[in-house]
C-alpha cells in the first residue's frame, strides 16, 4: 500500500535536501511534485490541491529554524497534514449506551467485505471481554448468511438467522435473543447491492431508524479508488454514518481513498482490513498511518500486533534458547507458527521501519510456507534439533516424505544455517551493546543530512 506515493514522496525531500533554505521557487517545485504524486495515488483531485496548498502555506510561514533543514521542516510539515487529512486522531468504536446490547450496524455495497468485517470485528471485542452477536440481516443471499455462520463457527461467535427474507425482523428478533442470551454488542449485517440502488438505501434507513445503532459503520473496498470515494458520499448523505471501514488495503498499492474519504465525507477511518484472515483488522491510525506513508513504517502497531497474537512466553523461551545459540529446526517450525498467527507478511513488512526498502515486494508476494512446514515436518526429532546430522540419504527421505525436491531441502537447511549465523552475530551485538536499528532507515537518514 502506498508504494508509489511513499517513493515519489522521498524523491521530493532528496531534492530539498540539498538546499539552504525555502523560498517561493524551491517550494513551488516541491509541491507541484507532492500534487502529481498525490493524483498519481489517485487521491481526489480537491483534496489534493488543498493539501498543497496548506503545506505550502506553512512552509513559507515558518520562521527559519537553524537546526532544521528545509528538507526535514517540509517532512514534518508533510508528515502533519498527511495526519490531518486522514482525521488526525483514531476515533474509537463507541459502544456506550444505557440499554444493552449495544448495536453496530454495518453497510455497503456487495463484496465489499461487509460480512467479513462483521465476523473480524466480532473477533477484536470477544478478545476485548465482550460478549458479541452477529445477525444476519443480509438477507437475500443465501449465501451470505451461510459465510456469516461459518465465520462465526470459527471464531466461536453465536449468529442470528432466519429463514424468512425479512430484514427488519431479522434485525428486532437478533437484538431480542442478544437480550435474552446476555450478549451486550449486536453486529447487524446488513445486505449490500452491486451498486447503490434505492431498495438497498430504504431499507437501510429503516434499519437505522428502528434500530438506532450506537455505530453505523460503513464498509468499502479500497480498491475501487475513487468510486470508493463516491459510493462513500451517496451513503453518507442518505444514511449519516458514523464511520469508515476501509477493506483490501492490502491489495490497493495507491492508498488515494484512504486519503480522501475523511476529506470528502468528513466521517472518521475507524478500521481498515488488510487481508481475508479473521485477524487481518487494524484499527485506523492517521498519524500511524502517515509515518507510514512516509515510509518510517509504524513500529507501534508492530509491537501491538506482536503482543496480541503472539504467545509471549513461547517468544522469551525462544528468545533465551537464541542467546544460548540453541535455536533449531523445532524453534524454526514454532516461530514460522507464530509469524503466520500476525497476517499478511507483507503488511508486518510495511510496519517495520526500512524493511519494506530492504525486501523487493515480489520477494513477498506469493510467499508460502507450506513447503517449508512440510519439510521440517518430515524430519525426526534428532534431525530437527541436530540438523548436521541430515546427509544425502536423510535429505532423499525427507523430500519424498515432504513432496518436494532434494533441492528444496537443501535449500531450507542452507537458509536455516545462515539465519543462525546472522543471529548469531546480532545476539553478540546486542550482548556488547550496540544499538542495531533503527539507524539505517531511509527517512532516519535524510533527516540526518
Ligand atoms: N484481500 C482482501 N480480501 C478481503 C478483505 N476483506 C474481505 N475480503 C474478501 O472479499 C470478498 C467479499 O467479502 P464479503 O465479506 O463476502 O463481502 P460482502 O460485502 O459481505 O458481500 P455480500 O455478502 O455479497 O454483500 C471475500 O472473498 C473476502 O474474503 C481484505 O481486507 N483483503
Amino acid at each position: 500500500m502506498f508504494d508509489n506515493l511513499s517513493d515519489k514522496l522521498e524523491a521530493t525531500f532528496k531534492k530539498l535536501a540539498g538546499q539552504a533554505t525555502i523560498n517561493e521557487v524551491n517550494i513551488g517545485i516541491a509541491m507541484r511534485d507532492i500534487k502529481r504524486a498525490l493524483l498519481s495515488a489517485d487521491v481526489n483531485y480537491k483534496v489534493a490541491k488543498k493539501f498543497v496548498e496548506e503545506v505550502r502555506e506553512k512552509a513559507l510561514g515558518q520562521d527559519v529554524v537553524k537546526s532544521v533543514s528545509p528538507a526535514q521542516m517540509i517532512v514534518k510539515i508533510v508528515s502533519d497534514e498527511l495526519t490531518e487529512i486522514m482525521g488526525g486522531e483514531n476515533k474509537p468504536l463507541d459502544l456506550n449506551t444505557k440499554k444493552l446490547p449495544a448495536i453496530v450496524m454495518v453497510a455497503g455495497l456487495q463484496g465489499s467485505g461487509k460480512t467479513t468485517f462483521c465476523a473480524k470485528l466480532a473477533k477484536r471485542l470477544k478478545k476485548n471481554g465482550k460478549h458479541p452477536l452477529l445477525v444476519a440481516a443480509d438477507v437475500y443471499r443465501p449465501a451470505a448468511v451461510d459465510q456469516l455462520k461459518t465465520l462465526g463457527e470459527q471464531i466461536d461467535v453465536p449468529v442470528f438467522a432466519l429463514s424468512e427474507q425479512d430484514a427488519l425482523k431479522t434485525a428486532h428478533q437478533g437484538v431480542d435473543s442478544a437480550r435474552k442470551n446476555g450478549n451486550d454488542v449486536v453486529i447487524v449485517d446488513t445486505a449490500g447491492r452491486l451498486q447503490v440502488d434505492e431498495d438497498m438505501m430504504v431499507e437501510a434507513e429503516a434499519l437505522k431508524d428502528q434500530l438506532k445503532p450506537e455505530e453505523l459503520l460503513f464498509v468499502v473496498d479500497a480498491m475501487i479508488g475513487q468510486e470508493a470515494v463516491n459510493t462513500a458520499k451517496v451513503f453518507n448523505d442518505r444514511l449519516d454514518f458514523d464511520g469508515v471501514v476501509l477493506t483490501k488495503l492490502d491489495g490497493d498499492a495507491r492508498g488515494g481513498s484512504a486519503l480522501s474519504i475523511k476529506q470528502v465525507v468528513d466521517k472518521p477511518i475507524k478500521f481498515m482490513s488488510v487481508g481475508e484472515k479473521v485477524d487481518d483488522l487494524d484499527v485506523f491510525y492517521p498519524d500511524r498511518m502517515a509515518q507510514r506513508i512516509l515510509g518510517m513504517g509504524d513500529i507501534v502497531s508492530f509491537v501491538e500486533k506482536a503482543q496480541e497474537t503472539l504467545d509471549l512466553e513461547k517468544t522469551r523461551k525462544m528468545q533465551s534458547r537464541l542467546l544460548k545459540n540453541e535455536f533449531d529446526l523445532d524453534d524454526f517450525f514454532d516461530q514460522l507458527q507464530q509469524l503466520k498467527k500476525m497476517g499478511s507478511i507483507q503488511g508486518l513488512v510495511e510496519m517495520v521501519p526500512g524493511l519494506n526498502k530492504m525486501i523487493p515486494k515480489q520477494d513477498l508476494d506469493g510467499l508460502d510456507f507450506k513447503p517449508i512446514e512440510a519439510i521440517i515436518s518430515s524430519m525426526t526429532k534428532q534431525e530437527r534439533a541436530t540438523p548436521e546430522i541430515i546427509n544425502g540419504s536423510r535429505r532423499q527421505r525427507i523430500a519424498n516424505g515432504s513432496g518436494t525436491r532434494v533441492q528444496d531441502v537443501n535449500m531450507l537447511l542452507k537458509q536455516f544455517k545462515e539465519m543462525k549465523k546472522m543471529m548469531g552475530s546480532v545476539t553478540k551485538m546486542t550482548n556488547s551493546g550496540r544499538k542495531i536499528l533503527p539507524q539505517n532507515l531511509p527517512l532516519e537518514k535524510l533527516l540526518k543530512r
